[in-house]
């Protein structure tokens, strides 16, 4: 038995068959080609003799790819499986996989036909597929839920009819982890010529134990093939997940002692390829290419980080594809994430004491404020804090009208000083019609490098809007931030208040000038 694990990807083929992730040629094509970059060893490009397209789909991706071996799915009927050698004829290593039931469920019912017509069918259609390629896969589907006499009399005559790899599939995602090893294990035991074939492992996500049942199929079972999918996607609640399967095999090789040919560093680019392709989104806390695989909230996990990475992480975000890990600034942080964000953005504070009362200051920013920007730390060490007695602008009242296909106009009333300013303007849209109207009264001259919006409160439409406003001038930089249920009256705020910041730093100068 090899120490090599195959990675067979199969995201253009049980991965299209999730509902709505369905792909055009040219779209399985451009992933194709990051699976080639992944190093995969085979992708499934699809399954030709169902429909044109996929048959197209097929043919191209057998044409463009040269370092993985690129196959088809097929029933084990001669229709379907001249279809996929055609559209995989020409390419430079190609597979035809072809299935067939094998559990007593879905012989009787979904097939129709009796067992000694299923041994019958996969052993010709076996010797058919053999007969137009060298490389022949046979899956005896839901083969987990089958008779193991049965199956054991059908893998035999389908290895001697030519089969090349043998996948045992858990079709409905039933299988439990040891229970699947020991099948597989089993199988091979007491079929004589097993040797001459390699077994695989495809294990559908139902219970949520897709990859455990991968794992122990290959650590128990003897498994030298596993098939996965980008992100874990596939039919109802998807299959194995590529990602995961290879970092466990890799991270844990003292465990399982086998290799890969995998580049794992473009994991996360083909994860955000297929993701933005099929719009299935992915969870955050997904294993490896989840956003936050690989960040950190809490004071005492930054902490450690920061000290010792893997104080906290068990693989490094860059070998995967992640520019870096994430020290993530909130409620929860410590003194020392702090203190090593504001080292990173460059300020160098005097004395412990000053750190202490920045840090003060940020815990009771970030008890208000789900997201802390790089912006929030700068001006809340930097800006010295405006409070509403110093306001020198104050925002009064604010309409706009926007209507389909007309400018958009607002008129706001502010307060500057003991005077009661009244601007309008047109703008491309409402607020940038509000934050004109303001200019031409305050004529600050001022450039915007930033304007930010997220919801504060939950993420419905009736959350509080807060705006993040960014301008310099003359050298300097401030931030302003406002906040209401109504985006366009928190941006006039948020851009009063940076104002405000401009004009008392502009005071203090003139001050100490
Ligand atoms: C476990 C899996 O993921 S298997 C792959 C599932 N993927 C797909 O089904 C996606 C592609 N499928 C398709 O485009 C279509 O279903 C086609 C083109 C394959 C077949 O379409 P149709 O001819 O209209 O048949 P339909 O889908 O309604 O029914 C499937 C037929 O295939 C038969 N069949 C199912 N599996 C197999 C098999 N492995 N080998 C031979 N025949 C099979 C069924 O018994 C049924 O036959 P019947 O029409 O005589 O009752
Ligand atoms: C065709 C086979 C391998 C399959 O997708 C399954 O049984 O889930």
């Amino acid at each position: 038995m090899t120490d090599k694990l195959i990675i067979f990807d199969t995201t253009l083929r049980d991965g299209e068959q999730s509902p709505g992730a369905s792909m055009t040629k040219d779209e399985k094509l451009r992933i194709a080609r990051q699976l080639e970059r992944l190093k995969v060893n085979v992708i499934e490009a699809g399954f030709a003799a169902s429909s044109n397209g996929d048959f197209e789909a097929v043919r191209a991706i057998a044409q463009a790819i040269k370092d993985s071996t690129v196959c088809s799915l097929a029933r084990a009927n001669d229709r379907d499986i001249s279809r996929a050698a055609e559209a995989l004829k020409g390419g430079n290593s190609t597979r035809i996989h072809l299935f067939l039931a094998t559990s007593a469920l879905h012989m009787e019912k979904k097939l129709r036909m009796t067992p000694d017509q299923v041994f019958e069918q996969a052993r010709l259609s076996t010797r058919f597929a053999r007969n137009l390629t060298e490389d022949v896969e046979f899956s005896p589907e839901d083969g987990y839920r089958s008779d193991p006499d049965f199956l054991c009399r059908v893998l035999e005559a389908v290895i001697d009819a030519g089969a090349t790899t043998l996948n045992i599939p858990d079709t409905v995602g039933y299988a439990i982890p040891e229970l699947y090893g020991n099948f597989i294990r089993n199988l091979r035991e007491r079929i004589p010529n097993s040797d001459k074939a390699i077994w695989s492992v495809h294990c559908h996500n139902d219970l949520g134990m897709a990859v455990a049942n991968s794992l122990a199929g290959v650590k128990i079972g003897g498994a030298r093939q596993v098939e996965c999918t980008i992100n874990g996607l596939g039919e109802r609640a998807g299959n194995c997940a590529l990602e995961e399967i290879v970092m466990a095999v890799r991270t844990r090789k003292d465990y399982f002692g086998l290799s890969l040919d995998i580049d794992a560093s473009q994991i996360v680019p083909a994860s955000r390829l297929v993701s933005q392709t099929t719009g299935f989104v992915v969870q955050p806390n997904k294993a490896v290419v989840g956003a936050n695989a690989f960040a950190h909230a809490s004071g005492i996990h930054q902490d450690g980080v920061l000290k010792a990475r893997d104080t906290y992480e068990i693989m490094r975000a860059e070998d995967v594809g992640w520019t870096a890990n994430k020290i993530v600034l909130g409620k929860l942080s410590g003194r020392n994430a702090f203190k090593q964000r504001l080292h990173e953005l460059g300020i160098e504070m005097e004395s412990e004491a000053e750190i202490n009362a920045a840090f003060a200051k940020f815990k009771e920013l970030a008890d208000r404020k789900s997201d802390i920007f790089d912006e929030d730390i700068l001006a809340l060490v930097m800006d010295e804090s405006v409070t509403t007695e110093h306001e020198h602008y104050r925002l009064l009242a604010l309409s706009q009208r926007s209507e389909t296909g007309e400018r958009p106009h607002a008129r706001v009333a502010f307060a500057a000083g003991e005077q009661e300013l009244h601007a309008e303007s047109d703008g491309n849209g409402p607020v940038d019609a509000s934050l004109k109207a303001i200019e031409t009264q305050v004529k600050s001259g001022a450039e915007m490098l930033l304007y930010s919006v997220n919801a504060i409160t939950s993420g419905s439409t009736e959350s509080q809007g807060e705006v993040t406003v960014r301008l310099q001038h003359g050298g300097r930089v401030v931030n302003g931030v406002g906040s209401d249920p109504d985006i366009v009256v928190a941006s006039a705020k948020a851009y009063l208040s940076a104002l405000n910041k401009l004009h008392s730093k502009n005071e203090r100068v003139a001050a100490q000038g």
